[in-house]
């Protein structure tokens, strides 16, 4: 009988090229078209059930989903890539959701994992200097970039669902693996959760690589993310002549600007950290007229879902206060919104444990002081508490060419066989969760 290891040693040419071709066709989030239908058809081809599409994505629960016209134009120039027609159906319109299950026929619990597939709104770097153009799989996408580690996720699933089938008559319970679109701006989770994907789970881990976590080093429990509301403002004021009439304008560019600087003044909190943002402030049309529009692109951020609701709230004032200044409409429009979340300290442990067993980590830790992220996997785990679930967050360190979020971002693929290994072993070894760990 092969091992685990033997199993993913002869998968790792699979784990390379799956990895790239997702990293060369990087597409942001809700328009995951190719990805989903290429994994989709990989997973079927292994013999997963598949729940695809608005089956696990409540079309009204999706958040800062982009215009019909830019998700038109996604679709068919995915299709133009190598997006998989025959899947394509399922995803059209913002839907790229898969949830792939393996019912192994014997009693046990509901473990899931969950990845996401979604690149960033960014250029890749073309530089000689940075692996993926120097090796001709840097993103064929402008604007659209790997630049997260999500390639790696996806990846990472894919692996894991392979290994898994070929070691299913060891496995008992059932095994579901979410891959999740739309995570960048805390947009898709929400939608999946609402489509009721993590009801039945009662082992849940959702996974990330890097995050400044050394190579060699897992972290169990990551429970260091802030609770985040994104928001767009769009304030409608009245056009006039700048020189002859300026009292018969609306202004929205100070309405918007006035918002602004009230917004960031917004951080005091007693129950701890509290952050806002205006990433994005464009006004105005022309320099004679008095500006008529205004756009804000506002994030809100708290240690816990109260001090971020407070600090939303008080945004919600301060917005709506700024437009009545200057006399113009508002329009607040929810883009995206993630929780704070603790995991549950029974499979953290569990996690740890077994990682110790494992034997392929330099450091296995439960949790680690990070820089202050938001994830909306939380969503999942808070559902999945909700019902008396496990649920937890690990993160496999690994080496990075730059910082997340950067041009030049790439991680060491060595990590891919290395979270796969973990996470096949948390769905062989569940049974003895719960008992004499
Ligand atoms: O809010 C978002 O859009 C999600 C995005 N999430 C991440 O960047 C993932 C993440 C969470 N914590 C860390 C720490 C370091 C790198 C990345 C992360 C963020 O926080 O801006």
């Amino acid at each position: 009988m092969n091992t685990l290891s033997d199993l993913i040693s002869a998968r790792l040419a699979q784990l390379k090229s799956w990895r790239r071709e997702f990293h060369h066709y990087a597409e942001s989030g809700w328009l995951e078209f190719r990805t989903a239908t290429r994994v989709a058809d990989e997973l079927h081809k292994l013999g997963y059930q598949l729940q695809l599409g608005r089956e696990v994505i409540d079309a009204d629960a999706r958040m800062g989903l982009p215009s019909e016209t830019v998700l038109k134009q996604q679709e068919a120039r995915a299709l133009q890539q190598g997006a998989l027609p025959q899947w394509i159906s399922h995803f059209s319109g913002g839907f790229c959701g898969i949830v792939a299950t393996l019912e192994t026929g014997r009693p046990g619990p509901v473990i899931g994992f969950r990845v996401d597939m979604d690149a960033l709104d960014l250029n890749e770097s073309q530089a000689e200097d940075h692996l993926p153009q120097r090796e001709g799989f840097a993103s064929c996408n402008p604007g659209m970039m790997h630049a997260c580690g999500h390639d790696g996720h996806t990846t990472i699933g894919l692996g894991l669902a392979s290994v898994l089938m070929a070691m299913k008559d060891q496995l008992s319970g059932t095994i579901k693996i979410i891959f999740q679109p739309a995570e960048e701006g805390v947009r898709g989770a929400r939608a999946m959760v609402a489509a009721g994907v993590v009801d039945d789970v009662d082992l849940f881990t959702a996974i990330h690589l890097g995050t400044g976590v050394p190579a060699g080093e897992l972290v169990c429990g990551s429970d260091s993310f802030l609770a985040t509301t994104k928001l767009d403002v769009n304030f409608t004021g009245v056009g006039a002549h700048a020189g002859g009439r300026p009292e018969e304008g609306r202004n929205a560019l100070l309405a918007a600007a006035q918002a602004t600087l009230a917004l960031h003044g917004l951080t005091q909190h007693s129950g701890g950290v509290a952050r806002v943002n205006v990433g994005v402030l464009q006004a105005g049309t022309g320099r004679n007229v008095v500006p008529d529009c205004a756009l804000l692109k506002v994030e809100t951020r708290g240690v816990t879902n109260q001090v971020n609701d407070d600090i939303y709230q008080q945004a919600l004032r301060v917005i709506a206060g700024a437009a009545a200044m200057y006399g113009v409409e508002h329009q607040v429009t929810l883009m995206g919104a993630a929780r704070s979340c603790t995991p549950t300290q029974p499979w953290v442990d569990f996690i740890h444990q077994q990682a110790e067993a494992l034997g392929v980590f330099d450091s296995v830790v439960d949790r680690k002081a990070q820089a202050a992220g938001s994830e909306d996997a939380t969503y999942m785990m808070e559902r999945v508490k909700q019902r008396g679930g496990q649920a937890s967050y690990a993160i496999f360190g690994c080496d990075l060419a730059a910082g997340h979020h950067n041009a030049k971002f790439d991680f060491d693929e060595q990590v891919m066989p290395v979270a796969i290994a973990m996470l096949a072993t948390l769905a062989l070894n569940q049974a003895q969760f719960g008992g004499d760990q």
